[in-house]
């Protein structure tokens, strides 16, 4: 595995080391020793997959507070996502700064999410579907959110909107919370 710091500290693009045949490939998606070499999280407790209908859905920006952050290593299996993490880490240098990634079955890159960033992504195909393991369990009373096109942050999308959750329509915007 190929581990590319994005410009928010403690955040990665990883790719995929792909051991080539006639077969296809096989690549390591984790690994315990890589990813105590980069001071990585290994602790994933729980495996997600969301599979999503419409190209232009977006879903997020989520994370959750205090003992209940979350790590989020995501991938996506089938099509493509544009994926996006914002620091809100308030002692960080890049505070409230944003930063999106193409993840696609093709790609094979998956998004190394830091504790205390707010995480989100658009599909960018029609039956996207997305892979990603956390570090700590689903914790809905410490589930938080940001709008996804709060001028605050600024995120610039690749596509028009289509679709969101009713949640992730009435987010607060950053000024107010
Ligand atoms: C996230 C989650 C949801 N659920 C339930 C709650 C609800 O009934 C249904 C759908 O939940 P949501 O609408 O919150 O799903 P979704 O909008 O896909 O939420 C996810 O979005 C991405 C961007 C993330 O980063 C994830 O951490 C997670 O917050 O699944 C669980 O049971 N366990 C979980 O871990």
């Amino acid at each position: 595995m190929n581990f590319t710091e994005t410009p928010l500290q403690g955040a990665y693009l990883i790719s995929l080391e792909k051991r080539e045949d006639k077969r296809g490939f096989f690549a390591r998606s984790f690994c315990i020793q890589e990813f105590n070499m980069h001071n990585l999280e290994t602790q994933f407790v729980q495996g997600n997959v969301s599979f999503n209908v419409k190209a232009g859905l977006i879903r997020g920006m989520h994370y959750q507070h205090g003992e209940h952050a979350e790590v989020k290593l995501v991938s996506c299996l089938s099509g493509s996502i544009y994926d996006v993490i914002v620091d809100l880490r308030e002692d960080s240098p890049t505070y409230m700064q944003w930063f999106g990634a193409e993840l696609s079955a093709q790609n094979g890159k998956l998004m190394y999410v830091p504790r205390g960033f707010a995480h989100g992504y658009q599909a960018l195909s029609d039956g996207a579907l997305v892979h990603y393991m956390v570090s700590a369990c689903y914790a809905p009373d410490a589930e938080d959110g940001l709008k996804y096109d709060d001028p605050a942050i600024g995120i610039k999308w690749p596509m028009a909107v289509t679709e969101t959750s009713p949640k992730d329509s009435v987010w607060p915007l950053i000024r107010k919370i």
